[in-house]
């Protein structure tokens, strides 16, 4: 069985972390699918951006061992099916996937070929978005504090191998061009305009 590297995508919430992986993807460079029991935000797709499912259906999987790692966020479950990695190691092609900084530890001590990429933004960007992008002020809240508390702190990005913020002021295109370059990928992409 062939590996490719698999390049990890983590950070705050709303840095950017989806957005910019969206722009990397290819045939060439494919994104892992995780799964999520939290609620399908507008824009988003089945087994596109998630594979969504009941939180039965979670615990299922959980208690058949079906997850190389799962994490809880905001009271909602989200793992890694071995099957979406096995997708990826049956060829030796490099892949990427978002995780928190738990699945970050988990598949560094898995796969040692393993690129922690820390996607930051700063306070003021990420409340912009949080604020655009979630229908409730709860959730905004939480979101902004477990970034400030946790994941915007030497805690988290004291596990990356690259780093790279994305603000509002800075040119997206560039923060693409940039993370590119730094993990090798040949080739064109598309950037999603807002
Ligand atoms: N450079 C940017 N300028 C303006 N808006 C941006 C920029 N980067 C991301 N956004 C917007 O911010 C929002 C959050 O981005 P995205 O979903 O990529 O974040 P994320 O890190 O994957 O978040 P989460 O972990 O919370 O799912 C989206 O609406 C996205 O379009
Ligand atoms: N450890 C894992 N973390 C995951 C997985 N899928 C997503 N995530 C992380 O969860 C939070 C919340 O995601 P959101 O889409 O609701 O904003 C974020 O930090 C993701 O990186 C996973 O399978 N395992």
């Amino acid at each position: 069985m062939k590996l490719g590297k698999i390049f990890v995508f983590y950070g705050p919430s709303a840095a950017g972390k989806s957005k910019i992986q969206k722009a990397l993807t290819t045939e060439a460079f494919p994104r892992i699918i995780t799964s999520t029991t939290r609620a399908q935000r507008v824009g988003e797709a089945d087994r596109v951006d998630y594979i969504f499912m009941t939180a039965d259906l979670f615990q299922e999987h959980l208690r058949n061992g079906d997850f190389v790692e799962w994490t809880l966020y905001h009271g909602e479950h989200y793992g890694t099916l071995k099957a979406e990695i096995s997708k990826m190691h049956a060829s030796d092609k490099q892949a990427h996937i978002i995780l928190d900084l738990a699945g970050v530890v988990s598949l560094k001590q898995l796969f040692t070929n393993t690129v922690a990429i820390y996607i930051g933004a700063d306070i003021d960007s990420i409340k912009r978005r949080l604020v655009e992008r979630e229908s409730s002020s709860e959730e905004v809240d939480w979101r902004l504090n477990k970034a400030i508390t946790e994941e915007l702190t030497a805690t988290y990005t004291q596990h990356a191998d690259l780093i790279f913020w994305n603000n509002d002021d800075m040119a997206f295109n560039e923060t693409v061009r940039r993370v590119q370059e730094a993990i090798g990928i040949k080739g064109t992409f598309e950037t999603h305009a807002e």
